[in-house]
């Protein structure tokens, strides 16, 4: 099979979900509130399964999750749950044991509703130039203010010049991932998103310029928002 055959679907996409949303304030874990009356959960899988490369989704619930079994999406072919862990990074480890053979991975945040086809597409292409990944990420656009520890006081101002906001989806080699967060969560490291598992590993994955839209809902005011963005998206889409 040649190169670019293997290429065509050799992806495997791992979807944390296993979060209980505590900033969020809502009565059910964020991913299952709905928009356009779908949850976020479903518009982040039904984004990622637009791309053809993208054969299996593997979703990272809680053990309690009494939600995801409910929903039609539940039922694709492409879809299996797994039990996610006590951290994000943890519910990656996990997902990533399903992936089977696959060359790379994909992974995003069941909170993140609003990624656009064409930041999928241009993140996957890294695949054809490198062996290491990356990340989609928005470039800082407000001044960054350091706090001095604990109080709100400005302690100095953060150079904004390449400084970019990390997003998800973050793809890299399976095999990669896999030993890098393995032996960054077994050191101990703060792990917030799997390009820092490699970053503690010595490699420099590649930035990836992506909308400033693709939000993670994460406090109450970001659902409203998202609603706005994934509208005016699927117009976009549409149109
Ligand atoms: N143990 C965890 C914690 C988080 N996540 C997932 O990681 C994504 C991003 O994490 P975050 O926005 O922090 O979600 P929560 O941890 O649920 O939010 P909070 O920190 O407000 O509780 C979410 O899709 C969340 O479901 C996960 O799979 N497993
Ligand atoms: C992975 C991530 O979305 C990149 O910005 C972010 O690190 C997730 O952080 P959270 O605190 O788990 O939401």
């Amino acid at each position: 099979m040649s190169h670019s055959a293997v290429s065509l679907a050799d992806i495997v996409a791992v979807l944390p979900a296993a979060g209980i949303g505590s900033r969020m304030q809502s009565e059910r874990p964020k991913q299952y509130l709905t928009i356009e009356g779908k949850t976020l959960l479903e518009h982040a899988i039904s984004a990622l399964l637009r791309s053809p490369r993208v054969q299996k989704v593997i979703v990272a619930i809680s053990p309690q999750d009494t939600f995801f079994a409910e929903l039609p999406i539940a039922c694709d072919a492409r879809v299996k749950a797994v039990i996610g862990g006590a951290q994000r990074a943890d519910s990656v480890l996990a997902g990533l044991q399903h992936a089977g053979d696959a060359d790379w991975v994909l992974v995003h945040d069941a909170a993140r509703p609003c990624l656009h086809i064409d930041d999928l597409h241009r993140l996957l292409a890294i695949s054809e130039t490198s062996k290491v990944g990356g990340i989609l990420a928005a470039p800082v656009r407000d001044t960054m203010k350091r706090g001095e520890p604990g109080i709100e006081k400005i302690a100095h101002t953060v150079d904004r010049e390449d400084l970019w906001h990390a997003l998800t989806p973050q793809f890299f080699p399976l095999d990669l991932l896999k030993a890098c967060l393995a032996r960054a969560l077994d050191e101990g490291a703060t792990v917030t998103d799997e390009a820092s598992a490699l970053e503690y590993c010595g490699y420099h994955p590649q930035l990836v310029a992506g909308r400033s839209d693709n939000i993670k809902v994460t406090r109450p005011e970001d659902l409203a928002l998202a609603a706005f963005y994934l509208t005016q998206l699927h117009q976009e889409e549409s149109a």
